[in-house]
């Protein structure tokens, strides 16, 4: 297994050993113990997400807290711009934020609690799963604006991008909770 960290350390590009033969590939997405020693911590997943997006949707950028989640993203389908930025106060890279493009599932991003994260999509559409360390819980979910100049994210936008109306609406990185 791969492991390469980001411009944000704690954020990792995770590549499991392919299998390839005459009929395709295989591939272990998740195994808790190779991972676990790979990341040097025990990941435990409670939750799996999949969610299909058509170009130019903009998801995010979400965070819980409390109950922040660790996220394992594996893209199914499609090619998308995946974004985390880095919400815990005492960090040296409190603020700052990483982008990864994902176009394949054999590339998986390692987004770690404490982290705001969104993707947006660059193909006609993508398959995004993506496995998560906590429950989801709506009433401690919080939206980081996408366009906070504060953040000042290089999107590689095609246009005007497609949000949800609570997307449209996410707080700026000053008035956002934060995790201490
Ligand atoms: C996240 C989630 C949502 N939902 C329901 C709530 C809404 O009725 C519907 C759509 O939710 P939302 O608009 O929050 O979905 P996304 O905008 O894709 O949210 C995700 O976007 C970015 C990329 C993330 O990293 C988060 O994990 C996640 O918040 O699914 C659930 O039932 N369970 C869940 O875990």
């Amino acid at each position: 297994m791969q492991i390469t960290p980001l411009a944000i350390p704690e954020v990792m590009l995770i590549e499991p050993p392919v299998f390839q033969d005459a009929r395709g590939y295989f591939m272990e997405s998740f195994h808790q113990q190779k991972l676990g020693t790979a990341l040097g911590r025990k990941v435990s997943f409670v939750q799996d997400n999949v969610s299909y997006s058509e170009r130019n949707v903009l998801r995010g950028l979400h965070y819980q807290r409390p109950q922040s989640q660790g996220k394992l993203i594996q893209i199914l389908n499609g090619e998308v711009f995946d974004v985390a930025v880095d919400l815990r106060r005492k960090s040296p890279t409190f603020g700052q934020w990483v982008g990864q493009i994902l176009k394949s599932p054999q590339q998986l991003l390692w987004v770690p609690e404490g982290f705001a994260h969104g993707f947006l999509v660059l193909s006609g559409s993508a398959t995004v799963l993506y496995r998560v360390t906590a429950h989801y819980a709506p009433e401690n979910e919080h939206t980081l604006a996408w366009n906070d100049p504060a953040l000042g994210i290089h999107w590689p936008l095609q246009g005007t991008p497609r949000l949800s109306g609570k997307d449209q609406q996410g707080l700026s990185l000053q008035m956002a909770p934060v995790f201490d």
